[in-house]
């Protein structure tokens, strides 16, 4: 796995406002790297150190092993043109259609006009709207727009991809499209994409890894699967939390409780868990009945996470030693009445 993007020690402050704090960062070559945060985290300052629109306080960036840092306003260019950038707006020219959107990178890069519409084509194809090619973006959906976008940046067939809240103005059903699109960008094309969201759903159908920002720090970073399925930090758990139900909270909890008076419990399934023999074993040993009250379980990267939430009927003291028992074997805790 070799490096593409390094942030070593960064810091990045404007004025009195720290923005980001000694992030230390590692994105590999040809890998999707969500990085996700509430507004205000930092993550627009992350994403305009990759592409130099902003110095460093300190730290060193690096990108395919060269300092920015150390670069000069001329260098620098020639790195950002290695960088295609898609936007939550889009930003296309209104007044240029969509063949003049995508090829005008192509033209300031000083392609001829032949190779310019050829090169054209063949972006419109790979993101499904050369009927489109005549009409101008208010002609346009949401995620036909950020079709456009995503072909414009990919015009000079850069390496890196930056997506910075590429899907937060389109609904569900075209977020799904547009993530799709960006999957096939980097399996198809080996086109390394950073993904820039405060949405873990988005992190969750396409990123590899992913790094949690937090006023400018980066308090987590992982496999999408292990940050998932045991974050550590109360923002993380509050983000895996938006996508993953798989323990009862607010209100779930009071129709939970209304309607079933025994202890419950919550128990954690990983990979292929073996709760469901587990549980039978216990239950046979202790004078003890469950009912399952709740539950989920995640698919992810091939493998499988999430929790049940058990009521557990019982005499106080056979339910403390099933308990007991279960925690030989499995992560489990019980919510407290
Ligand atoms: N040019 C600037 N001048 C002064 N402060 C700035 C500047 N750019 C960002 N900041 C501050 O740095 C912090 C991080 O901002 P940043 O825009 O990177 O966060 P963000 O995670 O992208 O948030 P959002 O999703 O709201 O854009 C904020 O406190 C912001 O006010």
């Amino acid at each position: 796995m070799s490096a593409l993007i390094e942030f070593q020690g960064v810091t990045k402050r404007f004025g009195d406002v720290t923005a980001l704090a000694d992030v230390d960062l590692t994105i590999a070559a040809g890998e999707v790297f969500g990085i996700i945060g509430y507004s205000g985290a930092g993550k627009s300052t992350l994403v305009r150190l990759i592409n130099a629109l902003e110095p460093v306080t300190s730290g060193r960036v690096l990108v395919d092993g060269v300092d920015l840092t150390a670069l000069g306003e001329r260098e620098l260019r020639s790195v950002r043109a290695g960088i295609g950038m898609i936007f939550q707006q889009f930003n296309l020219f209104r007044s240029r259609t969509v063949f003049g959107n995508v090829a005008y990178p192509l033209k300031v890069a000083g392609w001829d006009k032949a190779r310019r519409r050829e090169r054209v084509a063949e972006l419109l194809k790979f993101v499904g709207i050369t009927d489109k090619a005549w009409h101008y973006p208010d002609q346009l959906s949401g995620g036909q727009k950020q079709r456009v976008g995503i072909a414009r940046a990919l015009a000079t067939n850069p390496k890196i991809l930056l997506a910075d809240e590429s899907t937060s103005a389109l609904d569900p059903e075209t977020t799904g499209e547009v993530l799709r699109l960006l999957k096939r960008v980097n399996t198809e094309l080996g086109v390394t994409i950073v993904v820039i969201t405060h949405e873990m759903e988005v992190v969750r159908e396409i990123a590899d890894r992913v790094a949690v920002l937090d006023s400018g720090r980066v308090i987590e970073q992982g496999s999408v699967f292990d940050v998932f399925s045991a974050p550590k930090t109360g923002t993380a758990k509050r983000f895996v939390g938006s996508v993953v139900r798989d323990t009862p909270g607010g209100a779930d909890l009071e129709r939970i409780r209304s309607r079933h008076g025994g202890r419950l419990v919550s128990a954690r399934i990983h990979d292929a868990g073996r709760l469901g023999a587990v549980l039978s074993d216990a239950v046979g040993k202790h004078n003890v009945r469950f009912e399952i009250v709740y539950g989920g379980i995640t698919a992810l990267s091939g493998r499988s996470f999430g929790g049940l939430t058990l009521e557990l009927l019982g005499a106080d003291d056979d339910v403390d030693a099933l308990i007991d028992d279960l925690r030989t074997t499995t992560e489990i805790e019980e919510i407290p009445a």
